[in-house]
């Protein structure tokens, strides 16, 4: 509490010279190096937060019953049967088969292979997830699976434990592909087949862009058994890699495949598809939003599927909480100052609808002293992975990001959702809120909404069925921000303006001398 009011104080009294992007490198390094002391200070900020535990979880629970109520408020008057969302449900497909509920107290019941057994005892699984429990035994009869499960239930765990006890009793390369939309997500899949299949000798290689081409190529001729990949790099790899082919390919599996299945990644999945086989090949679908358009579904070609649904669409789960915030015009960065202020001390996702946004929102907070870190895709692999690594480690405890970690990604210590800019599909926001309350922990959420906004967080209510509940502001302590960030963010945009001339000018030096250069290439020849 007592910091909370200092940084409340600091960040109000800042002057002008301190906002100043010097000052920000200075105080960085400041910040490195109360790192170094971080054993003795993370003791001590746990044994804090120990203290603090009992009053902060009687707390959560008072604004978790609070919501709860007002929620079951909001859903007694929301409209009935009101499916706003640009796709429509499809028919049901009659060939889907649903499943009964299925309950298993422990992994030992699903009868698997003792080394996947004791891999989930190490991994601390006492029992199968909802989504595992009615995955996995259809799957190790060699269905087809069609998973749909709310974020953080368990779906990774639920495709990959049928393929590695199929593997085990017969092993052979290539044999299961997991397709997924983003590099980061793509890796986190290979750490989770990595660690339950360590103990069977399993081979896994991660084919993601913006990493080495040779590399990943000579990674592929070692022959694993399990590819993870991003769906444009694979395919480089088939027309490319000499001697990789996926015509012996078992399992194929796209983790969040109504992404997958959509227009932008579309067209190399159909190639892709075209070119491993359909005969004697089993394909899982997972997602917690799932399309139920038949077209979509049949790009995949499922045999028979199994549907295994244990939520709806646009479920979300019930430990987590979702408000809102209405931004009047131009306060929004004070708005999202204040918050963080008063989440100080807790692990926050802050979402940006635009790179430009990440970056400046990321700077501005290391500006105030907020420690942040940006996550987009204008940073080259090696930015986007130190910047994940240094959030997961606790060294930054804000993460700014655009869309592509709004799904898969699994970071426990992640304490809130905030939506600096609503994301404009309301699929987005499912996934966006789904980083925190994951695997039964507790997490909030918080919507900045402007006036600009309101269609859409409308559309976003409306596939939640129910009303967002507002969060209180203290208007006094808004009004006394104001001034002290607006002058940040006005430094940070003359500063980011300033470097993106700079690169600009790089990029063109570099490009004119390429360009002469190819000019005495052909002269030469
Ligand atoms: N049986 C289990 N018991 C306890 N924890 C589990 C179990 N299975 C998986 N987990 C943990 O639950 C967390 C969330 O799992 P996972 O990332 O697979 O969720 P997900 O359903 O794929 O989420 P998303 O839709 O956001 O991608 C992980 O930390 C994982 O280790």
């Amino acid at each position: 509490m007592g910091e909370r009011r200092e940084k409340f104080r600091r960040v109000k009294s800042m002057r002008c010279d301190e906002l100043s992007l010097s000052a920000i490198e200075q105080r960085r390094s400041q910040q490195e190096a109360k790192m170094a002391g971080k054993v003795t200070k993370t003791e001590h900020k746990s044994s804090k937060q120990e203290s603090s535990k009992g009053e902060l979880k009687s707390l959560a629970e008072k604004i978790k019953k609070r919501a709860l109520e007002k929620n079951q408020e909001a859903s007694e008057k929301a409209p009935e049967g009101s499916e706003a969302e640009e796709e429509a449900e499809g028919v049901p497909n009659d060939s889907e088969q649903e499943t009964e509920a299925a309950h298993f107290e422990s992994f030992s019941e699903l009868n698997l292979v003792p080394e996947l057994i004791e891999a989930c005892e190490n991994l601390k699984y006492s029992k199968p997830t909802p989504i595992q429990a009615e995955a996995i035994p259809p799957a190790l009869e060699g269905k087809d699976i069609i998973g749909l499960a709310q974020t953080g239930s368990g779906k990774t765990a639920a495709f990959a434990i049928p393929i590695l006890n199929q593997l085990w009793h017969d092993q052979q390369p290539y044999y299961a592909c997991v397709l997924a939309p983003t590099r980061e997500l793509a890796q986190q899949i290979k750490e989770t087949f990595d660690s339950l299949g360590g103990a069977m000798g399993v081979r896994t290689t991660c084919i993601v862009g913006g990493m080495n081409m040779i590399d990943q190529a000579r990674d592929l001729m070692r022959k694993p058994h399990i590819i993870i990949a991003t769906p444009g790099r694979l395919m480089d790899h088939l027309e490319n890699t000499k001697g990789f082919s996926m015509r012996k390919l078992k399992f194929l599996v796209m983790d969040e495949a109504d992404r997958l299945l959509d227009m932008e990644f579309g067209p190399v999945l159909d190639r892709i598809l075209k070119i491993i086989p359909t005969q004697g090949r089993t394909t899982y679908l997972f997602s917690a939003t799932m399309t139920s358009k038949i077209d979509k579904l049949q790009r995949a070609s499922l045999t028979n599927p199994v549907k295994c649904a244990v939520s709806t669409k646009y479920q979300t789960v019930d430990t987590l909480i979702q408000t809102l915030m209405v931004v009047p015009g131009g306060l929004k960065n004070t708005f999202l100052i204040y918050l963080l202020n008063e989440f100080l001390g807790k692990t926050a996702i802050v979402f940006t609808r635009t790179k430009a946004n990440a970056e400046r929102i990321a700077t501005l907070c290391n500006l105030l002293e907020f420690s942040a870190t940006a996550l987009h895709g204008d940073l080259n692999q090696n930015q986007r992975t130190g910047a994940l690594d240094l959030f997961k480690a606790g060294r930054r405890s804000i993460l700014v990001a655009t869309d592509v970690a709004a799904r898969g990604l699994d970071i426990p210590s992640v304490d809130i959702v905030i939506n600096y800019d609503i994301p404009v599909d309301s699929k987005s926001y499912i996934h966006r809120v789904g980083r925190t309350a994951r695997a039964g922990r507790s997490g909030k959420s918080i919507s900045l909404v402007s006036q600009y906004d309101l269609e859409l967080i409308l559309r976003i209510e409306d596939v939640l069925g129910r009303k967002l509940p507002k969060e209180n502001v203290d208007k006094g302590v808004i009004l006394s921000l104001r001034d002290t960030v607006d002058k940040a963010n006005g430094e940070v945009v003359m500063e980011l303006n300033r470097r993106n001339k700079e690169k600009v000018a790089r990029g063109k030096g570099r490009r004119s001398r390429m360009h002469s250069r190819e000019n005495m290439d052909k002269e030469e020849q």
